[in-house]
Formats: structure tokens, sequence, C-alpha cells
């Protein structure tokens, strides 16, 4: 049995439930016990706040997680980095009330700044030869400059809404973050055969993100034209239709040159384009 620590609610916790939903493991959804067994893989799940997240996989009271990147490494980064997960992208920033003049990092000497994140901050003050305070506080960061509590912040950027709502605005960024699976240093062969199951899964689901099959019937003697238009997987399927002068394509095409491609694609004459979206794809 595979223990998956995830996180219980928060920003992480849809789109992680998504990834295993969608990898097969399915668990009694809106039970919110500590652990849910998931029917059909040989996979459990312990549900915890994400700072714990990193150092109950690196100490093995859990086998593998789905952490942010900025509490990783924030908690020393001791468990092993598996997978990018390429969900809950951000950064980690500083900023400052947006009336400072900036004109470099040495505006920070001697300041007090409010974070979650000591230890990323202290190692980057510390590359950049610069002493400041630190006031650290587990939520609502932004607040900390208009009330007094600090000069400026260190924190979680995404939109920058936050940000603006406060009358901060970002100087330096320190650090990207997205959502990552980690695992214990440690596991044994038969929970490194599930990890490497899992691992597939996940795989075929990233694979498939942003790729559509497409299905179409064209005039065949524009069929080379076609296929050029299509990168496709090797090469696009092409079907004989009964009436002789005209053939079925499928072809699977990247989401993001979809409009351009469906362009190109009429104009060559195609007629009943089905576009249908990929749940997995396995190379
Ligand atoms: N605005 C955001 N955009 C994208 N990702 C974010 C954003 N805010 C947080 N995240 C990511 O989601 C993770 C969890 O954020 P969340 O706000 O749920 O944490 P939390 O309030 O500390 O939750 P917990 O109660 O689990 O400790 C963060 O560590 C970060 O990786
Ligand atoms: O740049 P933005 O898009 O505004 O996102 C950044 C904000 O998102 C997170 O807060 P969240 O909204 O999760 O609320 P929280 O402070 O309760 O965690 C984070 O703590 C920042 O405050
Ligand atoms: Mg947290």
């Amino acid at each position: 049995m595979l223990r998956i620590a995830v996180q219980s609610k928060g920003r992480l916790y849809d789109e992680t439930m998504l990834l295993l939903e969608e990898a097969g493991i399915k668990l009694n959804r809106g039970k919110r016990i500590l652990l849910l067994s998931a029917k059909g893989f040989p996979v459990e799940v312990l549900f915890l706040r994400d700072d714990d997240i990193p150092q109950s996989v690196a100490n093995g009271v859990a086998d593998i997680g789905i952490v942010g990147e900025n509490e990783y490494v924030e908690k020393g980064g001791e468990a092993k980095l598996i997978k990018r997960l390429g969900f809950s992208k951000c950064r980690l920033s500083l900023a400052i009330p947006k009336e400072e003049e900036y004109k470099g990092i040495e505006w920070f000497e001697g300041k007090t700044i409010a974070t979650s994140y000591p230890e990323i901050l202290k190692a980057y003050l510390a590359e950049k030869k610069v002493k400041a305070e630190f006031h650290v506080i587990s939520g609502s960061v932004e607040i900390a400059p208009g009330i007094g509590l600090a000069d400026a912040i260190f924190d979680i950027v995404s939109s920058g809404s936050t940000l603006v709502s406060n009358q901060l605005k970002e100087v330096e960024v320190i650090m990207q973050s997205e959502a990552l699976l980690i695992a214990n240093n440690e596991l044994s062969e038969e929970k490194q055969a599930i990890l490497d199951e899992l691992l597939f899964r996940f795989e075929a689901i990233q694979v498939a993100e942003g790729k559509k099959y497409v299905l179409l019937n064209a005039p065949k003697e524009k069929l080379n034209e076609i296929i050029e238009v299509l990168p496709g997987m090797k090469s696009p399927t092409v079907t004989p239709l009964a009436n002789g002068d005209w053939v079925s394509v499928q072809s699977v095409i990247a989401e993001k040159h979809f409009w351009e491609i469906i362009g190109k694609l009429k104009s060559l004459g195609a007629e009943g384009i089905l576009v249908i979206p990929i749940e997995k794809m396995i190379l």
C-alpha cells in the first residue's frame, strides 16, 4: 500500500483530487477523514496541511506527497523531487509599499520583512549580503506593512491582485513555484513499483493535456496539403469513404494551434470537422 499525503483543503486540493481521480484513484469524496483508501489501486490518501507534507514524506509518515515547491524548499527539500505537476503555479516575491522609491536590493538593508517563508528569504538575503529583520506570520502577510507590522513582505504572488489591493508593488522575484510530486528517499521495492505505475498514469494525463483529437472528411485531391496541416502523432489516419473522391482523416492536434489549423483545413475543403478532448495519451 502506498500512502500519499495531500493538502486537506486549500489551493492545491481541487487539482490534486482531479489528478488522482484521472489516475484512477477514486476516493469517497467529501469525507474529510484523515486517511482514505482508494478503490482499485493500492494507495491510501493522508490529508494534511500543506506545510506538514514535506516533512511527513521526508520522515516516512507518508511515502509520497503533492505539495507546492515553495513549501518543499522552505522545509528544506529533504524528500526526493519526483515530478513537476504543472499546476498551482505561482512565485515568491519581495514587495514594498507602492509609494516607495526602489533602486535595488539594498533598499531592504535594516528593514523588517513579513513572511511565511523565512528560510528561503534568509538564504536569498545572505547571498545578496543584505541584513534585514523578519516578522514570521503564517497568513495574511500582505496587510503587515499597512498596519505598521513590517516595512515589506516576502510572499506568494500569482495574479498580483493581493499586492494591488494592499497598495504594494513587487520589486524582486525570488523563485517560481508549482505543485510537486515528492517521495521518501527509502521506498521499498513494492512501494516503488506502485509509484512507477502512478507516474506512468500521471505522465499519460499530462501528455494529453492541451491535445485534441480531430476527425474530418476531405476531398481526396487535397489530402497531401491536409496532411501537411495536421502534424499528427506519426501521421494522420486516412480512411477512404464510400464515395471514392473523399477520405476521412483522423489526427491529434495541440490546443494552442487549434484555430489556425481549423482555418487552414476549412480553406482546403475539409467538412464535418469533429474535435474531441483527449483524456490520456500513452506514447
Ligand atoms: N494565489 C496562488 N496562486 C497559485 N498557487 C498558489 C496561490 N496561493 C498559494 N498557492 C499554492 O498553493 C499552496 C497552498 O496554498 P494555500 O493558500 O492553500 O496554503 P495554506 O493557506 O497554507 O493552506 P494550509 O491550511 O494547507 O496550510 C501554496 O503553498 C502554493 O504552492
Ligand atoms: O497574486 P494573487 O493572485 O493575489 O495571489 C496571491 C495570494 O494568494 C494566496 O492567498 P490566498 O488567496 O490563497 O488566501 P490566503 O492568504 O488565505 O492563503 C497568497 O497567500 C497570496 O496572498
Ligand atoms: Mg499552509
